[in-house]
């Protein structure tokens, strides 16, 4: 009961220092590449990205029609692969990621596992940027390829980027993510390996067969349930920056911890917090083990 609540301490702190950090920044930091502060524009999307979600909100759209438009990596693990962001917009985001790196402001670590790359709401990037590419443009997609797994009802999110370079992190262990879903976007630079790798279902019988190989495309974005044990192999050359988000669907989360598979007891937090709510949205049956 102590080591619980001495957890329970740690996390209220992380996310004070957290919001200290964004005020910081907020008051203090000088951005590189101020557009990418826009409102999100269909201009920084990649067009098949923009037509995948056009398709996907339209109505009488189904995962039939939707699969013809996205490239499946594996049917049985329902991993898929869509380009996501235009090569400007690539570009620009990099710049000022970069740019933030070298500075010498405050930052928190992406998450328990990497402790290269930045947290996307702590730089402000969270309201431009991530909740409108949730909202708009992910959950119709997640919707028709999860439903089972809350895509519809994505409420929240945790978005960061990792960064792999020679003397720095180079690969990450086998793990399964914080979330409901997971989009994982290259944003370059030039690098070889770092490639992804995908077991099976986590706590499935199945969770140790051999892994399934997925190569980064800069601007290109996977797809898969964050159940999906995966991890990277290290990287040999160059320099890997990629997007992470974590998708979060409180009506899944609430009712299984991913991370205890038990029913969350929850405390109050800042912002997004772990993406758990007390206020139950519509409910929706949770992730099958498959
Ligand atoms: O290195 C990568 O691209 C994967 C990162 C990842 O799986 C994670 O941060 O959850
Ligand atoms: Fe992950």
């Amino acid at each position: 009961m102590v080591k619980l609540e001495q957890e329970v301490e740690r996390r209220r702190r992380l996310g004070l220092e957290s919001a200290t950090r964004k005020a910081l920044i907020a008051s203090s930091y000088r951005l590189a590449r101020p557009e990418v502060y826009d409102s999100l524009q269909d201009a920084a999307l990649a067009p098949e990205f923009l037509a995948v979600a056009e398709y996907s909100a339209s109505p009488g759209a189904d995962l039939k029609g939707l699969l013809q438009r996205l490239e499946t990596v594996s049917e049985e693990k329902r991993i898929y692969r869509v380009p996501v962001f235009s090569a400007p917009f690539c570009q620009a985001l990099l710049e000022e990621l970069e740019h933030f790196e070298q500075s010498d402001m405050p930052k928190g670590r992406p998450n328990t596992m990497n402790n290269y790359g930045v947290l996307l709401h702590e730089l402000g990037l969270d309201e431009p940027l991530v909740t409108p590419l949730r909202e708009r443009f992910l959950q119709p997609l997640m919707a028709l390829l999860y439903p089972d797994c809350g895509g519809g009802q994505l409420d929240s999110h945790r978005a960061f980027v990792v960064k792999y370079a020679l003397g720095q992190d180079l690969e990450l262990g086998c793990h399964y993510d914080n979330a409901e879903l997971t989009l994982n976007v290259a944003l370059g630079k030039v690098f070889t390996g770092g490639t992804l790798y995908f077991g099976g279902f986590f706590q499935a019988p199945t969770a140790l067969t051999e892994p399934l190989e997925v190569e980064h495309v800069v601007g290109q974005g996977i797809l898969h349930r964050g159940g999906q044990l995966h991890g990277a192999r290290p990287l040999a050359t160059g320099e890997r920056w990629n997007l992470v988000i974590w998708l979060r669907a409180s009506s899944v989360r609430n009712r299984l911890c991913p991370m205890c598979c038990r029913k969350p007891d929850l405390v109050d937090d800042e912002g997004f917090g772990d993406g758990f709510t007390r206020e139950e949205p519509a409910t929706v049956d949770v992730c099958a083990l498959t």
